[in-house]
């Protein structure tokens, strides 16, 4: 499926015109597609549609005129004095028909009847914060007990970024024309956004544009995922170093190392805290577990980066991070790897963190990943978790800039940035809420990258597979999406990399 900002849709859209294509027909057809899904959703009895003054507005005239002949009572707030153009002509026809319009001042009584509104009244065209007179009647809709439906993208919410300006609207459904708009995929858009759809409104394939952002779907990874080929031998298909875990946390460890050899590599070793070593090298049986000198806390310091060096001569990829706890001897260990290791690396969790202020990763040549949440990015980049999280899209491309590395900013909707790439990960599910689910991750990618995946496709690839892997183990269980714990996901993940190897999308 085909996401585009409010700039590419604009520009598919003028290409359309400049075919013969007029605003109106794509107008008519937007409407009538979403009044179609809204009544097939909903079976509303009554609804009341709030319309802009631009053409967002003018769809929702269309829905509303759509679900006034489908028998609803429609009620209709049209913000403008006066409409001109599509959005005018289709007011009048709606006008035509009888369909009772109201004031701002009735709104609240309308609302107050209504099982659906229509929320019509800021699309692709809004920019800046919202106004207060439109924020008033956001807040009016966002009060209503009935169901909720977007027209294009919940007003409020910008649709390039899902950056919410002000107040934002939360819809049950939001209907898109043609594509997706990417801020309804990315927080906190997506959240407002609810259920995503897409109407056809007959935009030939010719007018199309090349999107900036793509979802991250099966069959954009298919092909992608390496096999491993005769004559093969354990190094061959991929030799991982780990450098996780310290004295009081080996959990991490275990995750992330089981994580890679269900991803498919050869070979595992890990590197971790002298204290953790015996308990690790018991619990992780095919493994090869070293223990480095550690600190008076039980972290691996900069002493420990002889022994990492030692063995990522090895390794094909190396993945760093998950519980090696943070202060300066970690800061140096880290600094180390992203200086001295030549093959990929990838920064998880207090690797991340130990690199705040370090300027390593840009002087760094080769590969490298970090998978950071909000936090451990807003510590990266010098900013607050709230920061980060208000503006996903733009942080992720920025610390991908400013580091030249693939960054994958985890959360609901799971970014992956590098250069001018950037993916949105559709497959992730509230189960993942979960301790450590993160080392998994970082698992899956290290082993992808030993595998020899770029750092981009590894990252994308190893986000859809976790995603998924979760999916899979509800659909097998039917047991509470709470119920998740991490290691769940581990004999799920040969299936969704079988899915992958054949691009199949989920069902
Ligand atoms: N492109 C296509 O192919 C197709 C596009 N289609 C549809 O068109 C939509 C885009 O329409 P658009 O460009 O007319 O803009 P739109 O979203 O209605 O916003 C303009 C209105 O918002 C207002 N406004 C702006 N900023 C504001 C603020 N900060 N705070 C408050 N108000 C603010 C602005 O007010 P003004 O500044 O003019 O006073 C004006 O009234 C798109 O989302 C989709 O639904 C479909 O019909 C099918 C084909
Ligand atoms: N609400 C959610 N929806 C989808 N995925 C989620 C959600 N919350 C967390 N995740 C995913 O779960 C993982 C959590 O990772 P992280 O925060 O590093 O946890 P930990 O450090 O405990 O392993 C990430 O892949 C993240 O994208
Ligand atoms: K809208």
């Amino acid at each position: 499926m085909r996401l585009y900002t409010a700039e590419e849709m604009g520009r598919a859209d003028r290409a359309a015109q400049e075919m013969g294509i007029s605003g109106r027909v794509l107008m008519e057809r937007a409407g009538v597609g979403m009044a179609s899904l809204a009544l097939e959703r909903f079976s509303p009895r009554r609804a009341v549609a709030v319309c802009g003054g631009g053409n967002n507005g003018g769809d929702g005239f269309v829905v509303a005129r759509e679900l006034h002949r489908a028998g609803v009572e429609v009620e209709v707030l049209a913000t403008r004095e006066e409409y001109r153009g599509d959005p005018e002509a289709n007011l009048r026809a709606l006008k035509g028909l009888g369909v009772r319009m109201i004031r701002p001042e009735e709104l609240g009584v309308s609302l107050g009847r209504a099982d659906l509104v229509v929320d019509a009244l800021l699309g692709t065209g809004f920019s800046g914060e919202v106004r207060e007179r439109e924020a008033a009647l956001i807040r009016r809709i966002n009060a209503s007990p009935a169901r909720v439906l977007a027209v294009d993208v919940p007003s409020g919410v910008d649709g390039s970024t899902g950056e919410v300006r002000g107040e934002a609207v939360r819809a049950d459904l939001t209907v898109c024309a043609h594509a997706l708009k990417v801020g309804c995929v990315i927080s906190p858009g997506r959240e407002h956004a609810g259920e995503v759809a897409a109407v056809d409104i007959g935009l030939p394939s010719e007018a199309e544009v090349e999107p900036s952002v793509v979802l991250n779907d099966a069959a954009s990874l298919a092909g992608l995922i390496p096999r491993t080929a005769e004559p093969a031998h354990k190094y061959s298909a991929g030799a991982l170093l780990v450098v996780a875990g310290s004295r009081a946390m080996t959990g991490a460890a275990v995750m992330t190392v089981a994580g890679a050899q269900r991803a498919g590599c050869g070979i595992v070793f890990l590197v971790t805290a002298a204290g953790a070593a015996p308990l690790l090298d018991a619990r992780l049986t095919e493994a090869i577990v070293e223990g480095a000198p550690e600190d008076a806390e039980g972290h691996m310091g900069e002493g420990a980066l002889e022994a990492v060096l030692g063995r990522a001569g090895r390794a094909s990829a190396v993945v760093v991070g998950p519980g090696i706890g943070v202060g300066e001897g970690g800061r140096r260990l880290v600094e180390g790897i992203v200086r001295e290791v030549e093959a990929p690396v990838l920064l998880d969790a207090d690797a991340i963190t130990n690199l705040s202020g370090s300027d390593a990763l840009a002087a760094r040549e080769a590969p490298a990943v970090i998978t950071p949440h909000a936090g451990e990015l807003g510590r990266l980049m010098g900013a607050g978790a709230r920061e980060i999280s208000a503006s996903r899209l733009r942080h992720a491309r920025e610390a991908a800039a400013r580091h030249g590395c693939c960054v994958l900013l985890k959360g609901s909707d799971t970014i992956i940035a590098e250069g001018e790439k950037a993916a949105v990960n559709p497959t992730g599910h509230v189960a993942l809420a979960t301790a450590g689910t993160g080392d998994v991750l970082s698992g899956v990618i290290g082993a992808l990258l030993s595998r020899g995946m770029g750092a981009y496709d590894a990252a994308r690839a190893g986000a859809w597979a976790h995603g998924r892997a979760a999916r899979l183990w509800l659909r097998e269980t039917g047991w509470p999406a709470e119920s998740l714990i991490a290691t769940d996901l581990l004999p799920h993940l040969p299936r969704a990399f079988a899915e992958l190897l054949e691009g199949r999308p989920p069902r």
